[in-house]
């Protein structure tokens, strides 16, 4: 009897609880009713259809469009998802500047990431946005082509190992490889993932990172643990606290090492400075020290290269164009103090681009070697233009080079077509907005940027499903829709980092092609893709590799 009490009393309150929230949200709720999607029940929406999924998204997803097409909504308890998957409804949420409010889904991530670049919204993210563009600017990037051919080679020495032997996960070099070079290049240290792992031993942040990407995704659709004191009780609540304290941990010690020669490195160059003999400006440059003005058509020669380089074109915010560069975590040092910016401030930015700058490179370099190694005729497409740029010779890439590598670049972007590092991500949207195919969102609700089927949209891509670079040619390309192809977003919240990305995806991909013959697994293995915030493989990326012979030569100097 009690219980039956009981019960009736929780009913009865969130039946009380319902009605109010439907007569607030009645708007919302009009609005999203007049949009596709399934049948949903009060309090709980569809979580039944999550459940019935298997949790798995992609699943979700896939058996979702082809019943209620490109635009669909669901619920979460009170929370409404819309998710957008053509060019044209996408296109008005990323490039206007009303919509750039991260939905409450990123709360997630704060433990973690603080309320960093990517996961600031207001006033606080266009300040940092205002200071850390200029760091992944194109005058920054020349400086570390050395170190996307060094940390490359290491790669390629450590995967030498693997020459003829069975299956491997492929993804587990890759992401040592990618830690290595945005620790180098962005923090100005060295911490040595690819030395310090092994097949056996994984770099305890990687693992974590990894750990941390399924437990986001884990927690997100699991409305009960949005509440810090169940969740934190919870096993994976645990791991997560775990895995904070490793993230944070590393972090500290990159910013730790990084302020001691910094301060080191200003106190020799005022020394040199005061002794009249400065270092020259490249040295000066290396060491992330403020170089002369350079002029202007230098500056345009240098803009031109690295376009053709990258096979982007211009940057889209050149607001922040004329600021005075330097790579990015001796930048926040920098202006620690004129842009009050404290310690918590510089973590939060370190973590993100730690995370962001790696993770994301490290799945589309190990898909794209999935790729390759499961459509041989790509492959021998791809090593002839890599004979006719290196013949033989296991030289460095120059920027030159990486502009002539035309076909690379369609394998890359085929592979972000299909596996898009950043597979979703999610706006508030604070006002009511009509979207290019004339639906209606409603205020309240949270926009699904779906780039993961945006990719595989059959409207836009014939055989979506297939691997064929050269649907990127330019006459194939010609007449399609701008939004059709966004792996790094557009708009004021696009990829700070898509130019590093693209450049260093090349000088790495480029050498594992030339150093090895990239083959399939022999047994029936498939990916099993995942949402994890960076889209990922549970069952790994496995494949086998062959040594391919290359002649040694001099040590290059990496200068375009
Ligand atoms: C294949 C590589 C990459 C892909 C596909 C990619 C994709 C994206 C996408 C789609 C977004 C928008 C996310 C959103 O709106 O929630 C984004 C944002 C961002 N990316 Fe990347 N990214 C890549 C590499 C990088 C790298 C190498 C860095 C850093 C060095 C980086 C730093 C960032 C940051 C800081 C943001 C947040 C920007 C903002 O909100 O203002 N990304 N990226």
């Amino acid at each position: 009897m009690g219980l039956a009490v009981t019960v009736l009393w929780v009913v009865g309150a969130l039946a009380l609880l319902q009605l109010l929230w439907s007569l607030r949200n009645r708007r919302l709720l009009q609005l999203a009713n007049t949009l596709p999607g399934p049948r949903f029940l009060p309090v709980i929406g569809n979580f039944f259809s999550i459940l019935a999924n298997d949790f798995d998204f992609i699943k979700m997803v896939y058996a979702y469009r082809s019943r209620y097409g490109h635009l669909y909504r669901i619920w979460l308890g009170p929370a409404c998802y819309i998710n957008l998957s053509q060019a044209k409804d996408v296109e008005t949420i990323m490039s206007s500047q009303k919509f750039i409010h991260k939905s409450r889904d990123y709360a997630h991530l704060h433990p973690w990431l603080g309320t960093g670049l990517l996961t600031s919204t207001g006033s606080k993210w266009f300040h940092r946005r205002r200071i850390i563009t200029p760091t992944f600017h194109f005058r920054i990037l020349d400086r570390f082509m050395d170190s996307f051919n060094r940390n490359s080679n290491l790669m390629v020495e450590n995967m030498s190992k693997e020459d003829g032997r069975p299956a491997f996960d492929v993804h587990h070099y890759i992401s040592l490889c990618t830690l290595d070079i945005i620790c180098e290049c962005a923090m100005g240290t060295k911490v040595n993932a690819q030395v310090n792992s092994t097949k056996q031993i994984d770099s305890p942040y990687v693992k974590a990172v990894n750990s941390m990407c399924w437990l986001v995704y884990f927690r997100g659709i699991r409305p009960w643990l949005f509440v810090d004191s169940i969740f934190n009780r919870t096993a994976q609540g645990k791991l997560f606290n775990s895995n904070l304290k490793t993230l944070h941990a590393m972090s500290k010690d990159v910013i730790r090492k990084r302020k001691l020669e910094y301060v080191e490195d200003r106190r020799r160059a005022s020394a040199a400075a005061a002794q009249g003999n400065g270092p020259p400006a490249a040295s000066r440059r290396a060491k992330g020290l403020p170089t002369p003005p350079v002029t202007r058509t230098e500056s345009e020669v240098l803009e031109a290269k690295v376009d053709a380089a990258t096979g982007l074109g211009p940057d889209e915010d050149n607001v922040y164009g004329r600021k005075k560069r330097s790579a990015f975590l001796d930048h926040l040092l920098e202006l620690a103090e004129t842009e009050n910016l404290s310690d918590e401030d510089i973590r939060e930015e370190v973590d993100t681009i730690m995370f962001e700058g790696h993770d994301t490179t490290a799945a589309a370099l190990s898909f794209a070697a999935y790729s390759l190694a499961t459509n041989q005729h790509v492959q021998d497409k791809l090593f002839d233009e890599m004979q006719h740029i290196f013949g033989d010779s296991d030289r460095d890439a120059t920027y030159q080079d990486l502009a002539d590598m035309k076909y690379l670049e369609r394998v890359i972007k085929e592979t972000l077509r299909l596996y898009p590092s950043v597979p979703m991500f999610w706006r508030d949207i604070r006002e009511e907005v009509t979207l290019g195919s004339g639906f209606v969102l409603p205020a309240g609700s949270t926009a699904c940027c779906n780039m993961y089927m945006l990719g595989r949209n059959p409207d836009a891509f014939e055989d979506p499903e297939l691997f064929d670079p050269d649907r990127f040619l330019p006459d194939r390309w010609s007449g399609k829709h701008p939004f059709d192809y966004t792996p790094f977003s557009a708009g004021p919240r696009n990829c700070v980092g898509q130019k590093f990305a693209m450049l260093e995806m090349k000088v790495t991909l480029s050498k594992l092609v030339r150093n090895f013959r990239l083959l399939p697994p022999p047994q029936r293995f498939s990916l099993d893709l995942a949402v994890e915030v960076v889209l990922k493989s549970r069952s790994g990326v496995m494949l086998r590799v062959e040594k391919r012979a290359l002649k040694p030569s001099k040590p290059s100097r990496n200068s375009a």
